[in-house]
């Protein structure tokens, strides 16, 4: 546990500020890119890039299929900042840690949080290959505490006791949906219910089951902080997990999944994520009038 961890406003404003002296860009969208979709990044126009490692404050990726980079960039002229990989609890990062770059957006003035993930299905109607768009989740860890907003509420961020009943907008969750159809993608694509959990081993079957039983959808090991963290201040979410597996939940079945699997999906369907992601956020509507850094918050 991590609670005697703080993390104060100006240590966030200097790594705001120190991004914002270094890149012409001022992004109104910011993107995390889930195990396997790191190449969403790849289709920004005139890039500016930084390491994490040379980021201040910022967390260091370990995880086979995040690169450690954060890429700023165009998409269709929207203005985006794209995390090329996300931070996990199971690395042993605190959930503050993990949930570092969000705050550090809302200072430099973005307004809304595109999500990705790779995911296990549990849903008997969502296969490998699938795209579910989150339309709510259940927090495992923060049901036993573990939760990134535990400690002093910090007041400019948000509320001590935010609500969680609406975090998946319902416009963007809507104007996705349009936007399958648009593509031609819309058989792939489902709205459901993600759940995160700790990792990094996958579930037991008996866990699987349980899930299966709280109406789970889709489960993996990240998101729901960058959620919680990202509602708390403001932000509207957009969330897609892409379906990388079946999670196992029979004891007959003699499937195993492993995380080389996890990355291939990604690989092969990274291409219609990055078409689904670059139409939302070409469409949606955007506050072009906003404080940055100093009155952001
Ligand atoms: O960062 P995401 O949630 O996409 O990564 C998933 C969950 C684990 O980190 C890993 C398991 O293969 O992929
Ligand atoms: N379980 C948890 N996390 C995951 C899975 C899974 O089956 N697949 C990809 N990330």
């Amino acid at each position: 546990m991590h609670s005697k961890e703080q993390i104060s406003h100006d240590d966030y404003q200097k790594t705001a500020e120190w991004l914002m002296s270094r890149t012409k860009h001022r992004p109104q969208v910011s993107i995390i890119c889930g195990s396997g979709l790191g190449r969403l990044a790849d289709s920004l126009s005139c890039r500016d890039q930084f390491s994490y490692s040379e980021i201040p404050g910022f967390p260091q990726s370990t995880v086979q299929g995040h690169a450690g980079c954060l890429v700023f960039g165009e998409l269709k002229g929207r203005s985006c900042v794209c995390m090329q990989g996300r931070f996990h609890m199971y690395e042993g990062h605190s959930l503050l840690k993990t949930t570092f770059p969000i705050r550090v957006f809302k200072l430099m003035g973005v307004q809304t949080l595109v999500v990705t993930n790779a995911a296990g299905s549990l849903a008997d109607h969502l296969h490998p290959g699938d795209i579910m768009i989150i339309k709510d989740h259940i927090n495992i860890p923060g049901l036993a505490g573990l939760n990134p907003l535990h400690g002093p509420n910090d007041d400019k961020f948000g509320p001590r006791f935010p609500a969680m009943s609406s975090c998946y907008d319902r416009g963007l969750r809507s104007l996705a949906l349009e936007v399958t159809k648009q593509l031609d993608i819309a058989g792939l694509v489902q709205e459901g219910v993600y759940a995160m959990v700790g990792g990094p081993n996958f579930e037991t079957i008996a866990e699987a089951r349980m899930l299966h039983r709280l109406g789970v959808d889709a489960v993996g090991m990240s998101t729901v902080p960058e959620v919680v963290v990202a509602t708390h201040c403001g932000m509207q979410v957009f969330g897609l997990s892409l379906i990388t597996n079946k999670v196992v939940k029979s004891y007959e079945d003699s499937d195993c999944v492993n995380h080389d699997g996890v990355l291939e999906v990604g690989r092969l369907r990274s291409e219609t994520v990055q078409q689904l992601v670059t139409e939302v956020i070409s469409r949606m509507e955007i506050n072009n009038n906003i404080d940055r850094t100093s009155s952001a918050v």
